[in-house]
């Protein structure tokens, strides 16, 4: 009989426990990774995902709990130790140097790429991983990171993880990895996550949408409130038992579309067609308008523009304001030095004041509000806000906007890093605030986002070049007009 070989997880965690104050963000976990798999971690926001990550990465030290590397315990384990096990990770706040090159940054990652010609050697490592991850994706290495879309960084962030200079990369962490990325972006990760894995590396892979989880997964882990509490074969879940794993419950995605009759209103917003090209931009009072299309094609730069041609507009008061959810949450989104209630109400201080003054009472209130509407997971809304979960501080985001009495709200790809219980309950506040008249231009990277809009304009190359209504507002219809520049 030929004995069959043991294979060594490339690290176990075992009993990790961490507790930030009263809160117990890891209970007990114990994760192993094996060579070869691709293992997807998911679990509501503040379920203790990216701490169990930043154990496993060597960012934070368990309080109790052991980890071991290729069956070696490991008595200090850090940073330094994490990567020479190969462990790399892409976290879900980007944290490539916004002043540097493209170059510069694959350096600051790689300390081992120095002396002559580093710079051509850096150029071609990159280049080379972005080629072999994201064909066609038209990065200049040479280019600064700050000038590069939200897409693009994590893109840069991603092939960097998976670029190989002094030692072999083993495991490679993905938080959320595709939050920025489009389908056709999306789909070429996934791809290459399945080839990589295939070659035995090993992948750890968070994500919110459930669909990539299951089509790329090998193994599922389930996190609740820092516990891991359900773990199996990726074939042995589908989509309502991994939500019910989570404790969420599925409800039905079809939502009523409303066809409005516009004809001879005047729209609340509009835009000329850009650059004289395409169609022009219309919201009509009561819309859930979405913006569709390959990332990038200009539908964030028709918000800001749409935004900038209101400012100014508290002039004619507060009720002709429009409300804006940024989709760079660390770049645009949150004041990190305030507190969660400070963030979450500073749009709105007009509606809060009382004689010129900021009422406490009437800000705590409202905070409290929101916190239950959308499970803001805290126990004291005066902390930090960078104590939050990272879906945690993109719901504070939305309730910003949504507690303000702006009669238009434009959203960036709101939805990042949010799971799917909150979702939901955001999806349902979304159609009960249009039915009472709120317009809502929604810029989403999901496809069944999209799917939930009354009307859609899909760009390409910056313009509109087609617009979709009701139930013409299908994938088959959006990914046809994306790609070819016009409608089915
Ligand atoms: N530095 C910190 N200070 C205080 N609390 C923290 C800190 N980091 C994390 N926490 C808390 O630990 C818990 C777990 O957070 P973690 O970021 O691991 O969740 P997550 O599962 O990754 O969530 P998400 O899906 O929103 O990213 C949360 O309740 C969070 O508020």
């Amino acid at each position: 009989m030929t004995a069959i070989p043991l294979r060594h997880a490339v690290i176990e965690v075992a009993d990790a426990k961490i507790s930030f104050g009263a809160v117990k963000a890891l209970d007990g976990v114990t994760l192993r990774i094996l060579p070869g798999e691709c293992v997807g971690l998911v679990g509501h926001n503040g379920a203790g995902k990216s701490t169990i990550v930043n154990v496993i990465n060597g960012g934070l030290s368990p309080h109790q709990g052991t980890i071991a590397c290729a069956g070696e315990p490991m008595q200090r384990y850090g940073i330094a130790a994490a990567r020479a096990n190969g462990v790399r990770c892409v976290f879900q706040e980007l944290s490539l140097c916004p002043n540097l090159t493209v170059i510069e940054n694959t350096r600051v990652m790689h300390r081992t790429l120095t002396g002559w010609g580093w710079r051509r050697r850096a150029a071609r490592i990159i280049g080379d991983k972005l080629d072999e991850i994201f064909p066609g994706h038209g990065i200049d290495p040479t280019g600064v990171v700050s000038d590069l879309s939200i897409a693009e960084r994590q893109m840069v962030e991603i092939a960097t993880a998976f670029s190989q200079v002094a030692q072999p990369v083993k495991l490679v962490i993905l938080d959320e990895p595709t939050s920025s990325l489009d389908a056709s972006l999306a789909t070429q990760l996934l791809d290459y996550v399945r080839r990589f894995v295939e070659a035995g590396g090993s992948v750890i892979f968070i994500s919110h949408i459930l669909g990539e989880i299951l089509s790329t997964s090998d193994r599922i882990v389930v996190m609740k409130d820092g516990k891991v509490v359900a773990e199996r074969p990726a074939g042995k879940f589908d989509e309502h038992s991994l939500v019910a794993a989570m404790g969420s419950v599925v409800k039905g995605r079809h939502q009523e579309k409303r066809i409005n009759d516009t004809a001879g209103l005047t729209p609340l917003l509009s835009q000329p067609s850009r650059r004289g090209k395409g169609l022009a931009f219309e919201a009509f009072a009561g819309e859930i308008i979405g913006l569709a299309g390959l990332g990038g094609h200009g539908q964030t730069d028709t918000l800001i523009d749409l935004y900038l041609a209101r400012t100014g507009s508290w002039l004619r008061g507060r009720d002709a304001e429009v409300a804006f959810v940024a989709g760079d949450r660390a770049l645009n989104g949150v004041f990190p030095l305030w507190s969660i209630l400070k963030n979450l109400t500073i749009a709105d201080l007009a509606g809060l004041s009382r004689r010129g003054l900021v009422s406490e009472p009437a800000e705590a209130n409202l905070g409290q509000a929101w916190k239950q509407r959308i499970e803001i997971r805290t126990q004291d809304l005066g902390n930090p806000i960078l104590s939050l979960s990272g879906g945690n501080q993109q719901k504070v985001l939305f309730a910003r906007a949504l507690a303000t009495p702006a009669p238009a709200v434009l959203m960036d790809d709101p939805m990042r890093g949010v799971d799917i219980g909150t979702k939901q309950e955001v999806y349902a506040i979304l159609r009960a605030e249009a039915d009472k008249g709120r317009t809502f231009v929604w810029y989403s990277t999901e496809m069944d986002e999209i799917c939930l809009c009354d009307r859609v304009y899909v760009f390409n190359n910056g313009v509109i070049v087609a617009e979709l209504k009701g139930d013409s507002v299908t994938e088959k219809n959006v990914l046809a007009a994306s790609f070819i520049g016009a409608a089915a």
